[in-house]
């Protein structure tokens, strides 16, 4: 099974943000955390600064929506370049309509759920989608530890996902690190957002490919 990275530029240092995207070439693309300061406690980009880095990142962006409203912005981003666009359940009265407008404008759809969230309500609508984020942390800030104990839910999802024959990535977010990538391996996720531990390391692309090789073991 292919195995993904995809670095978080919240933990990157913003004042060199070029460099930073340098240092993460080999990964596989570049997660960008889009929070509003009312679906999350956290405020950070929107629009204008993710067309920006369309235009100039080397790799594509894995855009994912922590707001309030996603029916309204999912599309522009997608619109605007995104490779992928991820939007809360939580937030989305009806996921369908949100997943296939961010399809029709070319981008991946991607649906996330928040730790406490239960995955068998959406495991109907997995052929509507390219991707589900179970994030392994609550969401609204880099550097928190992993939380095992959404680990249930994973493997949940992975066993459905296998049932459709579907291609759908499972991703997790969230205190992803050389010490707990392999149980999220384990449990089935193939795609892992990774922060603190890729932009705090010394060199970052060595850290890619530990994180790369530990999931191995584990993988499918
Ligand atoms: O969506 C989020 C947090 O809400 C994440 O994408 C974090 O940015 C991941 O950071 P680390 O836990 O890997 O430091
Ligand atoms: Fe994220």
């Amino acid at each position: 099974m292919a195995i993904r990275i995809h670095p978080s530029i919240l933990a990157a240092d913003f004042l060199r943000l070029g460099d930073e995207l340098a240092r993460v070439a080999d990964a596989d693309m570049i997660h960008v955390d889009v929070m509003d300061y009312h679906f999350v406690p956290n405020l950070s980009f929107g629009l204008p600064v993710v067309e920006r880095l369309v235009a100039g990142s080397p790799l594509p962006l894995d855009v994912h929506l922590m707001v309030d409203d996603p029916a309204r912005w999912a599309g522009d981003y997608a619109e605007a370049g995104a490779h992928s666009v991820t939007f809360h359940a939580e937030a989305a009265a009806d996921p369908v309509d949100i997943a296939r407008g961010i399809r029709r404008r070319g981008a991946r759809a991607g649906l996330a759920i928040k730790p406490g969230t239960p995955i068998e309500p959406y495991l109907p609508l997995l052929d509507e989608v390219d991707m589900v984020l179970v994030m392994t942390v609550e969401p609204g800030f880099g550097g928190q530890s992993f939380l095992a104990s959404t680990m249930p839910k994973l493997r949940r999802l992975r066993e459905a996902v296998d049932a459709t024959g579907l291609d759908v990535w499972v991703q997790v977010d969230g205190g992803i690190n050389e010490d707990t990538i392999g149980e999220a391996a384990d449990a089935g996720a193939n795609t892992f957002v990774a922060g603190s531990s890729v932009f705090g390391a010394e060199h970052a692309g060595d850290q890619l490919a530990l994180l790369r090789a530990r999931a191995a073991q584990h993988a499918h």
